[in-house]
């Protein structure tokens, strides 16, 4: 999907929400467990309800990889599912990957050509190299870690190295790469205070920004530091809406959840741009 494809849907649709699909058999609702693959029945419930409200979905492939064989099976079938029934939803694959070359390649392959993703998240600390590859493939998005969300991002990537943050220098050293505009980035909306910097070096790309509802992030305040004339953001939920009702209702409980979002993001979308 080219970048313009999923500004249009943004506007289409009124909504910049991206629904993690992070799914753990211990939360799922227990009918589920009795069907042929919980995992995807799980994830077409949730959705068919939410399509209408959503731009993106992004499964987290560890909550796949940790099923073995069945539960990449299950990431297969969700991702053939979302092709074939929306294909105007941008798709994310959150496996942050990044290696040598040639490996990176086979990344990349794996998740743009085998399963068709519309993008994956890739770490940047092996460097050039290990993502450039990621970067070859034409109307696919490489997404990369720059202020993540977690207290562990005060580690290294606030840390000055040479003068400056190592998020900063990460940012402005891979603006320079070959196909530099397949680039996104994350930034945790718990890190807000840090989007204006952001801005001010990356002021047109798109930002992946998880980390509102259960880490606690502002969605208000990311829109307000964060948003460019294109909106520019994909604003993350997943546990907030996959676990709202561990119920049978638990599909119309994540509309819900879904809802309140939209909603919200529909009113900064409308102040924003007073259509
Ligand atoms: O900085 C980061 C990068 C990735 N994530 C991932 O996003 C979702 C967040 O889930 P919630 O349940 O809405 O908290 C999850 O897959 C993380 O691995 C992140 O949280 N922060």
């Amino acid at each position: 999907m080219t970048t313009q494809h999923l500004v249009d849907q943004i506007h289409k649709k009124k909504s910049f929400l991206c629904i993690g699909l992070d799914v753990d058999l211990d939360k799922i609702p227990k009918h589920l467990l009795a069907t042929e693959d919980p995992i995807f029945e799980f994830n077409k419930a949730i959705i068919d309800a939410t399509h209408h409200l959503a731009v993106a979905y992004k499964p987290n492939t560890a909550f796949y990889e940790a099923y073995g064989l069945k539960g990449w099976q299950s990431l297969q079938k969700t991702i053939m599912y979302l092709n074939e029934q929306h294909p105007n939803i941008f798709t994310i694959a959150d496996a942050k990957r990044g290696d040598i070359g040639n490996t990176s390649t086979m990344y990349a392959k794996a998740f743009f050509e085998d399963l068709a993703f519309d993008s994956v998240t890739v770490a940047p600390y092996m460097g050039k190299d290990s993502v450039e590859p990621f970067l070859n493939f034409k109307d696919k998005h490489t997404i990369m870690l720059a202020l993540t969300s977690n207290q562990g991002a005060f580690n290294f990537q606030t840390k000055t190295v040479e003068g400056v943050e190592l998020y900063k220098k990460v940012l402005e050293t891979s603006k320079t790469w070959k196909n530099a505009e397949n680039l996104m980035y994350v930034v945790g909306a718990t890190k807000a205070e840090f989007l204006s910097d952001i801005r001010k070096i990356i002021p047109d790309s798109f930002l992946l920004v998880p980390g509102v509802g259960a880490q606690g992030g502002s969605l208000q305040e990311v829109c307000e530091y964060g948003m460019n004339d294109q909106i520019g953001l994909l604003i993350n939920s997943s546990r907030g809406i996959l676990y709202a009702s561990k119920g049978e209702d638990f599909a119309e409980a994540a509309k819900v959840q879904a809802e309140l979002l939209q909603s919200e993001m529909m009113s900064i979308l409308l102040k924003k741009t007073g259509a």
